[in-house]
C-alpha cells in the first residue's frame, strides 16, 4: 500500500508541490485545515507521515511548526526545499485596479510584502493556506477578490495571473519537513535534528557550540522558540550535518545530551538544502 501524507492546505498549495516531491505521484494525499490537523492526523494514525513548512528563506522560521514539533514529540525523517513564487491570481476578467481584498496565506502576504506595500489601500486577509485563498477567489463572485497563490493554483482553479513573483526576494524557498512517528535511521542520513534545553547559566550554549567547533560540524541552523508554561526559558533547535551519522556522531552526541538540562535527537535524515555562494 501506498504511504499516506497528511499536508495542511488544498490541491494547489505548495505543501501539496512538496509532498508530491517527497513521495512521489503515487503518494495518497490526505487534507488538514492547519498545521495542528497535519500533527493530529499522525496522531490518529489516519497518516504515515505528515510534511509541513518549518522555515522560508525569506522570512525565517514558521514558529507554530516549531513548536507543535516539541508539543507531539513526532521526528523529521526528511526535508524538501520548494521554489516559492508567488502570484496575484483574480477572476478572469478582474483588473488590478479592481481590487480592494487580497487573500493568502500569511506567509504568502509577509513574502508579498514589497508588492503589496504599492497597493497600500487593500485589505489583507491571512487564510490557512495560500491555495485555499485561490479556492474561495474562484468560487466567489466578487470582482475585487484576489488571491496570492502559486501558478499551479491559477491553473487548477481557473484564475488569471495578473502579476507574478510578487515575493520580494527573488529566490524565495521554503524548506519542508517529513515527520513521523518514529525516526528512521539509514545509511544515506547526514543531517541531525536536536531539541534541547540549557541551564540558566553563563556560558552553557556557548559550551554546546563549542562542541561542534571542535569536531568541525557545520550547523545548518539554530533557532529558539519559548517553553510552554514557563516565562523567558527557551527550546533550543539546532541542525548540523556530517559525513555519515556513525559512532563518533553519537558519541558527539552523548556529549551533548551531558552538557544539556535536556535533550532530544528530533531525527536523521538525508540533507536537501545547499548553500548559495555570491559570485566571486
Ligand atoms: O499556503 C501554502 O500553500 C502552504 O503550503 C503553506 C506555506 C507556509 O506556511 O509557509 C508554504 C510555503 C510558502 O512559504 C507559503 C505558505
Amino acid at each position: 500500500m501506498n504511504d499516506t501524507v497528511a499536508y495542511c492546505g488544498v490541491p494547489g498549495s505548495y505543501a501539496e508541490e512538496a509532498a508530491l516531491c517527497y513521495f512521489g505521484e503515487e503518494a495518497h494525499l490526505i487534507t488538514a485545515s492547519s498545521f495542528a490537523g497535519a500533527f493530529e492526523a499522525l496522531k490518529q494514525q489516519q497518516a504515515d507521515y505528515a510534511v509541513v513548512p518549518l522555515e522560508n528563506s525569506s522570512t525565517g522560521a514558521i514558529a507554530s511548526v516549531y513548536d507543535l514539533l516539541a508539543q507531539y514529540g513526532f521526528f523529521i525523517v526528511g526535508e524538501c526545499p520548494i521554489e516559492i513564487n508567488h502570484c496575484l491570481l483574480a477572476r478572469p476578467g478582474t483588473k488590478i485596479g479592481d481590487i480592494t481584498e487580497v487573500f493568502s496565506h500569511e506567509q504568502g502576504l509577509f513574502q508579498s510584502r514589497d508588492f503589496l506595500a504599492e497597493h497600500p489601500d487593500w485589505k489583507q486577509t491571512a487564510l490557512y493556506n495560500t491555495a485555499a485563498a485561490a479556492k474561495m477567489v474562484s468560487a466567489g463572485d466578487n470582482p475585487h477578490w484576489a488571491a496570492i497563490a502559486s501558478r499551479r493554483s491559477a491553473a487548477i482553479y481557473h484564475l488569471d495571473i495578473l502579476a507574478e513573483k510578487t515575493n520580494f526576494k527573488d529566490r524565495n524557498q521554503t524548506r519542508f519537513v517529513v515527520v513521523a512517528p518514529k525516526a528512521i535511521h539509514s545509511a544515506e542520513n547526514n543531517k541531525v535534528s536536536l531539541a534541547f534545553t540549557l541551564p540558566h547559566v553563563s556560558g552553557s550554549l556557548y559550551h554546546i557550540l563549542g562542541i561542534f567547533a571542535r569536531e568541525h560540524l557545520n550547523l545548518s541552523k539554530i533557532e529558539s522558540r519559548p517553553i510552554a508554561n514557563k516565562n523567558w526559558e527557551y527550546l533550543f533547535f539546532l541542525d548540523f550535518t556530517a559525513e555519515t551519522i556513525d559512532s563518533r556522531i553519537e558519541g558527539i552526541l552523548e556529549e551533548i545530551s551531558k552538557a544539556s538540562q535536556t535533550l532530544k535527537i528530533l531525527g536523521y535524515y538525508k540533507n536537501a538544502i545547499g548553500v548559495e555562494r555570491d559570485e566571486e
